[in-house]
């Protein structure tokens, strides 16, 4: 149980059936009970009235208002409660084991890749960035594709000038919320593509390092296509907390997005999940449903590697007219079925962050002691 214990002022005789309670509760993305999660910040009670304090490790603010209703369902059980008064909210662990310095102002970083160009990559970085920001945290966009920097159409932003006050550090744009910096605000996309290996992976390690980011619990990088120098580089110079591989089913991308996995395995980051995009068609008109690249391939790759499924998206229409109009699906449309579908992916990737981070803390502080 986590150091929030001090933070219970509850008899014994009702802390114990309450904890009891609460733990029952299985946390859908942790997949562990409420305190041994480390949620339950505070218990207090005035009179019949329960004040409960949840911490999530990730974002999920559009799943609060049900986990209270079905918390204070379970507490009112209770003789002793008959009103349970629920303060929720979410904080990301700070906590860089790696060895590359960690980016003041950023919690933690996340690299969007792909074995191949043209799977969705940036479609998923883009609508995952403001998913994660849907769910209530603080996020920003490195848009380090130096083959086709998209970022700037994506997020509206097309003419946005990085100016650098100081002569130094530069400015990130905002769009929809979010903070966004993009080797495509710097040079063309010709221009770019003819850099190679060390020179471009340094280049955008320098953009990441020397743009003045706010305060930002996740920095979504949509990485360059490809398992090259670059993006083993890349990955080696930036503080990468985990990351996520996106594929179509089909098999040659399948084979491409192992290679991705194996990449990020290599040097020892965590590869928190696959997405799996273009996973179906689906009829605007109809409803009707059709496996174009195949069924099921990114299911298989994910059982394989012994990695999640974050997500599958449906090929549709209006998911390109969004990024093409500057305002990605999440946006868009931010009930609709497909911003559903992005930010149950923002929720379960925030939870793998989280629960990939516990162990490293266990770790931290064993070494601490010693
Ligand atoms: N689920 C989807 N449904 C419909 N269109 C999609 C979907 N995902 C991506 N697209 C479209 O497919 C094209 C390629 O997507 P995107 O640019 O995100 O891929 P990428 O993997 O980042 O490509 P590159 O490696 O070339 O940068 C874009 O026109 C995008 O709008």
């Amino acid at each position: 149980m986590s150091s929030a214990s001090s933070q219970y002022h509850l008899s014994d005789e009702l802390l114990q059936p309450v904890l009891a309670i609460l733990d029952a509760y299985q946390d859908p993305y942790l997949l562990q009970g409420l305190v041994t999660a480390g949620c339950v910040t505070k218990l207090d009670i005035e009179g019949k009235r329960l004040q409960l304090g949840l911490c999530y490790p990730y974002p999920c603010q559009s799943l609060y208002r049900d986990t209270v209703m079905a918390i204070t369902n379970k507490l009112a059980v209770l003789d002793a409660i008959d009103e349970v008064e629920c303060e929720i909210d979410f904080q990301p662990a700070v906590i860089s084991a790696g060895a590359v310095d960690p980016l003041p102002n950023v919690k933690q970083v996340i690299a969007v890749a792909s074995g191949k160009g043209g799977v969705g990559k940036s479609t998923t970085s883009v609508n995952l960035a403001l998913a994660l920001a849907a769910e209530g945290a603080k996020v920003g966009i490195l848009d380090a594709d130096i083959y086709g920097p998209s970022m700037p159409i994506m997020l509206g932003v097309p003419d946005f000038n990085p100016v650098s006050p100081d002569g130094k550090m530069m400015t990130a744009a905002t769009a929809h919320g979010i903070a966004a910096q993009s080797i495509g605000f710097m040079l063309g996309g010709d221009e770019a593509a003819v850099w190679r290996g060390p020179m471009a992976a340094g280049a955008l390690a320098q953009l990441l390092n020397e743009t003045l980011w706010p305060e930002l619990d996740y920095l979504v990088i949509d990485m360059p296509p490809g398992t090259g120098d670059i993006q083993l580089t890349l990955s080696q110079k930036v503080p990468v907390s985990g990351a996520v591989i996106v594929t179509t089913p089909q098999d040659i991308a399948l084979a491409d997005a192992k290679k991705g996995v194996s990449m990020f395995q290599k040097v020892n980051i965590p590869v928190l999940g696959i997405v799996e995009n273009m996973s179906f068609h689906l009829c605007s008109e109809c409803g009707h449903k059709e496996h174009l690249f195949g069924e099921d391939g990114g299911v298989k790759m994910a059982q394989r590697y012994g990695v999640p499924l974050l997500g599958q998206l449906p090929l549709k229409l209006n998911i390109r007219e969004d990024v093409d109009r500057g305002i990605p699906t999440v946006v868009a449309d931010s009930e609709g079925d497909v911003a559903n579908i992005y930010k149950e992916i923002a929720r379960r990737v925030g939870a793998q962050l989280a629960l990939t981070q516990t162990q490293s803390v266990v770790s931290i502080s064993i070494s601490d002691d010693e």
